[in-house]
């Protein structure tokens, strides 16, 4: 069983709001000025990954308080409850075990009394043979072509994941065409298609449930484009994979279970890339590759369950985003990859983070009292400086970034990879020491403004600074420190839901729309005119029927 504490009423909780008031007005540039061992002290290395949290509104006291409302709320406990395949996912009645996916220790994990273990090895076995048959091409289709394009169909954590790492580890891929629908959006599948060819094209129907509207909506889609375009019912097997938890509905489609690659109900959709979703990540970079991605992840889960708070990078990671939560009320959290290869980062970890943490209800049914899960928004540097950073430095929101480079290109290039580090230095130093009224002043007056002009422009010029930034630099974006990174976010998460005292691997929210919009969809068949709803929902209905 999970601890069930509201953190709000530990002893660690009232010293830190206490301490707010302190730290509140103490500028970062001064906590430098009066310690110049802050990065020395603020920063934690994990193999190639370095985290500098130095330019965080903190102090020493902070983080012991932080780490004794951690203690407080039991944290140690929960994350043995999660290892040990304790059920923690109470409200679906199922453990959490993506570590078990990435196990390489292969330490026995049970579940219901049977170690997991041997199930897992033996898909990943069965993943390692598929991938290397159609990577090599002695797989063939149906007119004994090998395959050249693989079309990846599913949706959210049947998804996003797949995507943000094949683009990831672009640099890392193979001569397979890899393509993703997601959206039930027809354009999707349509544009995807446009162009492959039936006789080479190999789709893999991800889902965990497998009733999925949009994907199963695209899988018969892509079905029918693969018979209108020549194959034939008995070559489906040649050209279709499952990606499932469901055997029933995948041999009820007419996908052959030979062809299916099972996981478990204890993977949850958003932290499923590591499973059999994570098929097209094989295809991609092939096997040996996806391997290391899992061994990336299992040695930070191993770094999470054995380091000390005060050196643990999800846990740091967790707690200082709750210090600004919780304590200086910030909204959002901004994850700006300085790494064009890591553009789907952000978009990953808006499921990963807002689907588990996204409660207003305590692990008691209770309506908790205070808030819970931030928004996770962010896009690749530079091109954020260009579009956002305004409001960042500017704005009057305190949005903590958290900002993530490679000291190392897979693209060396001239000046390209300084200049765009340059940028990854200076902003988080902008951020935190900002640009003070006589600074702007003597600049003005350099540039030869009248005290007139000076006077007019200065306070738009000004930078308050004092903007906290995590700097997470990584020696290079590999298979290994990229499988570390995301098992460092997804620990994260888990930190702050403990702590919150929220169940954050179900995700009933994401219900009642899909039920109203079965409801909608007859209704849009025929010509009728609509009253059944509210003014707004009939009037919208109406007018699309007009138009359409
Ligand atoms: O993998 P599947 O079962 O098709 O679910 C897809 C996605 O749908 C959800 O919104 C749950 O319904 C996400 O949690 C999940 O990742």
């Amino acid at each position: 069983m999970l601890p069930n504490i509201d953190f709000t009423t530990t002893q660690s909780y009232k010293y830190l709001a206490d301490h707010y008031i302190d730290i509140v007005s103490q500028s970062l540039k001064s906590l430098f000025d009066a310690d110049n061992e802050r990065f020395d002290k603020f920063s934690i290395r994990f193999e190639e990954i370095l985290l500098d949290y130095s330019k965080n509104r903190i102090t020493d006291e902070t983080i012991a308080l932080l780490i004794q409302l951690a203690k407080e709320c039991r944290l140690n406990d929960a994350i043995k409850a999660m290892f040990s395949g304790e059920v923690i996912n109470a409200t679906e009645g199922r453990p959490v075990l993506h570590v078990a996916l990435r196990n390489q220790s292969n330490t026995p994990i049970l579940v219901d009394g049977k170690d997991v273990m041997p199930d897992v090895n033996r898909v990943l076995n069965q993943m390692k043979d598929f991938s290397e048959a159609i990577i090599s091409g002695s797989w063939k289709g149906y007119t004994g072509k090998a395959i050249t394009d693989v079309v990846n169909i599913g949706i959210g954590g049947s998804d996003l994941g797949p995507v943000m790492v094949t683009e990831a580890l672009k640099h890392y891929k193979n001569h397979l065409n890899m393509h993703f629908v997601s959206n039930v959006d027809a354009t999707h599948i349509v544009e995807t298609l446009k162009g492959l060819n039936a006789e080479t094209t190999l789709f893999l129907i991800a889902s965990k449930t497998f009733t999925t509207q949009e994907t199963m909506a695209n899988a018969h889609s892509a079905r029918d484009w693969f018979i209108k375009s020549g194959g034939k019912d008995q070559d489906v097997a040649k050209h279709f994979a499952a990606l499932s938890t469901n055997t029933e509905g995948v041999s009820k489609f007419g996908i052959d279970t030979k062809n299916m690659f099972e996981f478990w109900d204890w993977v949850g959709g958003r932290y499923s890339l590591w499973s059999a979703i994570g098929l097209s990540i094989a295809l991609s970079v092939g096997f040996d590759n996806f391997t290391e991605l899992l061994g990336g992840a299992h040695a930070m889960d191993n770094h999470f369950k054995s380091a000390e708070l005060n050196e643990n990078l999800p846990a740091i990671l967790a707690l200082v985003g709750i210090w600004y939560n919780n304590f200086f009320d910030a909204e959002t959290n901004a994850i700006l990859p300085y790494d064009q290869y890591m553009h789907r980062f952000a978009a990953y970890f808006q499921q990963g983070d807002m689907e588990s943490n996204g409660k207003h209800v305590d692990r008691n049914g209770k309506h908790v009292e205070y808030s819970t899960g931030p928004i996770i928004w962010g896009e690749p540097g530079t091109n954020g400086q260009h579009a956002f950073y305004q409001l960042i430095h500017q704005g009057t929101k305190l949005i903590p970034c958290d900002f993530i480079a490679p000291a190392q290109s897979h693209n060396p290039l001239g000046e390209h990879h300084a200049m765009l580090l340059s940028n990854f230095f200076a902003q988080t130093e902008a951020l935190m020491n900002g640009k003070t009224h006589e600074e702007v002043v003597a600049e003005l007056q350099k540039a030869g403004k009248s005290p007139a002009e000076i006077e007019k422009l200065a306070p738009f010029k000004e930078f308050e600074g004092n903007r906290p930034t995590n700097s997470i630099l990584v020696k290079m974006i590999t298979p290994r420190t990229l499988g570390s990174l995301i098992a460092m976010y997804e620990h994260k998460i888990f930190v702050q839901g403990i702590i919150w005292n929220i169940y954050s691997f179900d995700q009933w929210g994401v219900e009642l729309g899909k039920q109203l919009a079965g409801k909608i969809l007859p209704e849009l068949k025929n010509n009728d005119e609509i009253t059944s709803h509210d003014s707004s929902t009939n009037g919208l209905i109406n007018q699309y029927k007009a138009w359409r």
